[in-house]
């Protein structure tokens, strides 16, 4: 594990392209150190793929242009360099509250059903991107932990709690996950939640329809992501044998559970009022193989420069959605991935 820490330190201070990841409950960390600098288009080759929210930038780590490398992480790893916790001051909620009343206005005019609205919440502070990486990792061990850095890019970081799409051969599998509340032992999910999550779901399933033989959906079930619950099914499907799983991807993101439904107007009304891009926030990444791929959607993430922290996070409105309520989920995401960050140590 040293050596790969070592090796992403070095790498991050020469300007080259790297990523480390651990599967959901998987105790073993993966890297791949870019040879060069060259930002790749994605295109269908393999390799560790990190793409847009807005679809056209979509970039991958080739496998052939790495080295790779894996290890067992060991429990509780940190970094022998010592770092400083601060906790990040709560922020201003009155922008976001006018956003989701907006929303809910368009929704009542029926514009769309659904749209799902985020934040990106900045601070000017120095982070120590491997410490907290460490955190993360052993923090969240149900989710997709990833840190990736490439210079024409930037440094991002995440553990992330929703597949996009699994695929093995023919066999695909994917989720929909909505609905958020704070994990609690019995708890009771109100009909907007359910409905929201029913949304995810009948899209998906629509959309999958034209390119798969079968499709088996499971009942809706609760799931726990840190100190978070949300309501998830699966969805499992059978590609049809002239179907490419590359089309897959392109039909299912972005999912109404990060962009909202119907998809075309919903996404004009995040381009139009959110004011900031959101980069690879809700955007995609993950190992793209020609047998085998494992994608993932990237939330609970934050931007990470020199001298400042980006997080961003989103919640999903529909008709019923109470705008002082929506605040209060955005900041128990942000918590998630708030709680693992490390600075680095003023000198
Ligand atoms: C948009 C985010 O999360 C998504 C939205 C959810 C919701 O609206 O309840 C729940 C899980 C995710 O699908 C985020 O974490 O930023």
């Amino acid at each position: 594990m040293q050596q790969i820490i070592t090796k992403a330190k070095s790498s991050y201070q020469e300007r080259e392209p790297f990523v480390l990841f651990a599967k959901p409950n998987q105790s073993v960390l993966h890297a791949y150190f870019q040879k060069d600098a060259v930002l790749y288009t994605f295109e269908n080759q393999e390799g560790f793929v990190f793409s847009a929210f807005n679809s056209k930038d979509s970039f991958i780590i080739p496998y052939e242009k790495s080295e790779a490398y894996t290890c067992e992480i060991q429990p509780l790893f940190l970094d022998a360099e010592s770092t400083e916790m601060e906790s990040f001051p709560i922020s201003e909620s009155s922008c976001f509250e006018r956003l989701v009343e907006q929303a809910v206005q368009s929704i009542n005019q029926n514009e769309f059903s659904k749209v799902v609205l985020s934040r990106k919440v900045s601070y000017e502070v120095g982070v120590d991107f491997i410490s907290s990486y460490l955190q993360l990792v052993s923090s969240y061990v149900s989710a997709f932990r990833y840190l990736f850095y490439h210079p024409k890019i930037g440094m991002w970081m995440g553990a992330s709690p929703e597949q996009l799409v699994q695929i093995n051969g023919n066999e695909l599998q994917t989720v929909a996950l909505a609905g958020t509340q704070l994990y609690q032992e019995n708890l009771f999910w109100e009909e907007k939640e359910k409905q929201e999550q029913q949304f995810v779901t009948d899209y998906i399933i629509g959309k999958l329809n034209p390119l798969v033989e079968k499709i088996n959906v499971s009942l809706p079930f609760t799931v726990q992501a840190g100190r978070l619950a949300h309501i998830k099914t699966f969805i499992d499907a059978q590609l049809k044998i002239s179907q490419k799983a590359i089309e897959a991807v392109k039909v299912l993101h972005p999912t109404p559970a990060v962009c909202g439904l119907p998809k075309e107007p919903a996404l004009a009304f995040i381009l139009a009022n959110e004011k900031y891009d959101r980069k690879f926030y809700s955007g995609f990444l993950g190992e793209w193989n020609r047998e085998k791929s494992n994608l993932f959607v990237n939330l609970r993430c934050a931007e990470i420069e020199e001298n400042s922290i980006h997080f961003y996070v989103g919640c999903g409105i529909t008709k019923d959605s109470i705008p002082e309520k929506e605040f209060v989920e955005t900041e128990n995401k942000l918590g998630t991935i708030q709680r693992i960050i490390k600075l680095k140590i003023k000198n």
